[in-house]
């Protein structure tokens, strides 16, 4: 595999030597390139160093170009406005580089020059529960997130964090013992349970256990000490836990393969994997003097973090009684990851809403000496799932609205839009439903992707499913399209040829299909999944111009222009095909 150098990185190489050969004084200064409508780039570097060295611009500009000997890669250079320079390449040097992207199927993506072990927290439903909305974004951002940085080579540990340990527990336990069968299903232990069933059964008790919870106190008190009996790992009471725990993942991966995501049991630490290491994380924090006793709880202060009424809100590691909850956990997850898995970076896929959660306990693991000095931790946080309306998505009832739900419609709405258009192509009734499915749940990922992770979004299945505009089917016709032509061109094999002269649309396209590493590698430095949407999107516009200015297959063209379009089209299909395959979506052949 040969990583390919990008044309914008070969012609900033060749601008920042001309530029230090004209002005040695000059050091090593960027040239500041950058993409432009006046010609395909624009360095504007020229100005900040002329004005830092008291030079003028113009004429510092004038010595770069008389400097820069580049005739494979550049055309025309010009100086332009204050100081600009405008470059242009040659076709040449476009379908050249675009040919060594070609020749596999990292397209010349080369791996990170520092990589290390990321461990990833996305994914993280609570057992016993339904999920919602919020779960998605994390599941789908994460997912995304993992597989573009495994793709620029770093290694990615996932986890999913899944709420499984906690006092709701005990109410739940103990209603189970004291109601033996209620988790039972019809058929003995090894019938196949569906993920409804699974949910529907979970519901049941959860609402059964909170009504004795709520009415009976003595209830209560046995629900209490359970939770003690389970902390403690009584066996029993562990055997019930886990039954809860099994139960809840029959229904997590009916979701997870509606999502089409596959979720690795060994993957799954839920809160409870912890439950060993949260008496020695106090211990630590305590002895470090990190932590200390107030009223009984053992808390972290923060300068900067006060409550309305000045008083510095803590986070608590232990509660008064002696309990340990999320905070307890969340920093043993920590010590685990970076001691147990050597993680360089941690990273958090989790609702805006718990930043200031992370906040307190990145700082706390910092001051106990738990990330040393090169660990980074990071909350990819994300914003809150609106309604049509604006508001929080609830259903008219106002409830959470169920995820399972949300699916469905998406992929039958999905499954409208694509049969509409199945006779032109002339599908068959599975692939109709096979192309309902990957629409639909694609729909639903893009909508989630394309816009920054930290913006609320509004939930409009219209719009997702839309056939113009920035939606993943607008994306999805465009690969089928070009797999169509693909199909039409028969033997023909498509073949670059640099010495061609190419029209503007293959220039416009040519030249966005060469920025796909480095978009990839400014997506994975700053966790920024949306960019690798737009830049996706806008491959698919250059596209659509291309389409409407160059014909493919045409009896005008010669053998060497249809080859070449070809090759344009083929590592479009290929590069649309990968980024999309990179946000978990699929791009079937014949849509
Ligand atoms: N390490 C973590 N705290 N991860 C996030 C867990 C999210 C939590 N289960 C929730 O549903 O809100």
């Amino acid at each position: 595999m040969a990583s390919v150098t990008s044309l914008a990185a070969s012609v900033n190489q060749r601008v920042a030597d001309a530029l230090s050969a004209a002005l040695p004084e000059a050091g090593s200064a960027d040239p500041l390139l950058r993409r432009s409508d006046r010609a395909d780039f624009q360095a504007n570097g020229m100005l900040a160093l002329a004005k830092k060295l008291k030079g003028n611009p113009r004429e510092l500009a004038g010595k770069v170009v008389d400097g820069l000997e580049a005739p494979d890669l550049i055309k025309e250079i010009e100086v332009s406005g204050p100081g600009f320079l405008n470059i242009t390449l040659t076709d040449e040097a476009i379908i050249k580089t675009l040919a060594a992207r070609a020749v596999d199927d990292r397209l010349g993506v080369p791996y990170a020059a520092e990589s290390g072990t990321t461990v990833i927290d996305f994914a993280q439903p609570n057992v016993a529960k339904e999920m919602h909305v919020g779960h998605l974004r994390s599941a789908v951002i994460g997912a995304a997130m993992s597989e573009i940085l495994e793709f620029t080579g770093e290694k990615v540990i996932r986890r999913h964090h899944i709420g499984d340990w906690g006092t709701q527990f005990g109410m739940l336990i103990q209603y189970l013992i004291e109601h033996p069968h209620e988790l039972d299903h019809k058929g003995g232990t090894d019938v196949e349970v569906s993920g409804e069933e699974a949910i529907s059964n979970l519901n049941r008790l959860y609402k059964a256990s909170r009504a004795v919870f709520d009415s009976d106190p003595e209830f209560k008190e046995r629900a209490r000490q359970r939770v003690v009996e389970l902390q403690a790992g009584d066996e029993e009471t562990r055997a019930l836990w886990q039954r809860f725990v099994d139960e809840s993942k029959i229904y997590f991966y009916s979701v997870f393969n509606k999502l089409d995501m596959e979720i690795r049991d060994p993957d799954i630490v839920g809160e409870s994997g912890y439950n060993d290491m949260l008496a020695e994380t106090c211990r630590l924090l305590e002895e470090s003097g990190v932590a200390v006793r107030s009223e009984g709880a053992l808390c972290v202060f923060f300068d900067d973090v006060k409550g309305p009424d000045g008083n510095q809100v803590p986070l608590i590691v232990q509660k008064s009684n002696g309990g340990y909850g999320y905070a307890a956990t969340d920093l043993s997850a920590i010590r685990d990851r970076v001691q147990n898995l050597g993680a360089d970076t941690l990273l958090y896929v989790v609702d805006v809403r718990q930043s200031l959660h992370f906040k307190m306990v990145f700082e706390t693991a910092r001051r106990a000496g738990w990330l040393g000095d090169k660990v980074e931790a990071v909350q990819l946080a994300f914003g809150t799932v609106l309604g049509k309306d604006g508001k929080p998505f609830k259903t008219r009832e106002g409830e959470t609205v169920r995820l399972v739900d949300l699916l469905d419609e998406a992929v039958e709405r999905a499954t409208t839009v694509v049969r509409e258009k199945a006779g032109k192509v002339g599908l068959t009734e599975a692939e109709i439903v096979e192309n309902g499915q990957y629409v639909g749940i694609g729909a639903v990922k893009y909508a989630d992707l394309s816009t920054s992770a930290v913006r609320d979004y509004k939930f409009d299945l219209d719009q997702m499913v839309s056939l113009n505009g920035d939606t993943s089917v607008y994306l999805q016709y465009a690969y089928a399209r070009v797999q169509s032509i693909l199909r039409k061109a028969g033997d023909a094999k498509p073949v670059a040829h640099p010495e061609l002269a190419l029209a503007p649309a293959e220039r416009a396209l040519g030249l966005h299909l060469d920025q796909f590493a480095e978009v990839l590698s400014e997506v994975a430095a700053a966790y920024e999944p949306h960019k690798l949407a737009a830049y996706l999107y806008q491959l698919a516009s250059h596209l659509t111009t291309f389409y409407d200015h160059c014909q493919v297959i045409s009896d005008q063209n010669t053998t060497e222009v249809f080859e070449n379009r070809l090759f344009l089209v083929d590592l479009t299909a290929r590069t649309l095909h990968k980024g999309m395959a990179l946000l978990g979506i699929r791009t079937p052949g014949r849509l």
